[in-house]
């Protein structure tokens, strides 16, 4: 079977592929993320996760490498990490009482053969107080997140619903990935 390789510095996307059942290896590379003006989310993310994929598959032509990238999308407004506390905080205040979408797009690169695809997912926060983002942002939790918050930890009780693939806003759809890679596994 082919190697595969986990193209993320992700801990969350480490565990969440391990549901797989698969042995993988996690390889890393430095992608800057820029978004270019004008495109659309979907694209957006798709080309980021081929760009961390394809930095990894330059030295592995050999292996089946992933990508992914997650983004939070609000009235328009394409939200990654947050360079700050304050933008964090910035950001929470404007998801607060919304509904927002979480973008990931996911990139497989094997020698010829690519595939990418992303999953939305619409995320309800519930309204937050001043003191609840304060006590949220003490936790640390939100300055490696794509908006500003984990849904999968403490940022568990700023939510109200979702719809969609759950796992897709922690940073990795794996049920759909599963699928996809079936064809390069075959
Ligand atoms: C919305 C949301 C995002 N996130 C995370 C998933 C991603 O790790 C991160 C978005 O940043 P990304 O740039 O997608 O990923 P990353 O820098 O963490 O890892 P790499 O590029 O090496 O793969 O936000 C959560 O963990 N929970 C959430 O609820």
């Amino acid at each position: 079977m082919k190697q595969i390789i986990l193209a993320s510095g992700s801990p969350r996307r480490k565990e969440l592929l391990g549901y797989l059942q698969m042995p993988f290896t996690v390889i890393t590379s430095s992608v800057e993320e820029i978004v270019e003006p004008g495109i659309t989310p979907e694209e957006a993310v798709m080309s980021l996760a081929r760009q961390k994929a394809a930095a990894v598959a330059r030295l592995h032509g050999d292996a089946i490498v992933i990508g992914a990238d997650t983004i939070v999308v609000h009235e328009g407004r394409m939200l990654g990490k947050p360079g700050s506390r304050e933008e964090a905080a910035e950001t929470l205040r404007a998801l607060s009482g919304q509904i927002h979408d979480v973008y990931t797009g996911v990139a497989v690169l094997a020698g010829g053969r690519q595939t990418a695809f992303y999953e939305r997912t619409e995320v309800a926060f519930w309204e937050l107080t001043e003191a609840e983002i304060t006590a949220y942002l003490d936790t640390g939790e939100p300055m490696d997140k794509a908006g500003s918050y984990g849904i999968q930890g403490k940022g568990s009780v700023l939510v109200k619903g979702i719809h969609g693939d759950y796992y897709s806003v922690v940073g990795l759809p794996v049920a759909r990935l599963k699928r996809e890679l079936q064809y390069f596994l075959e």
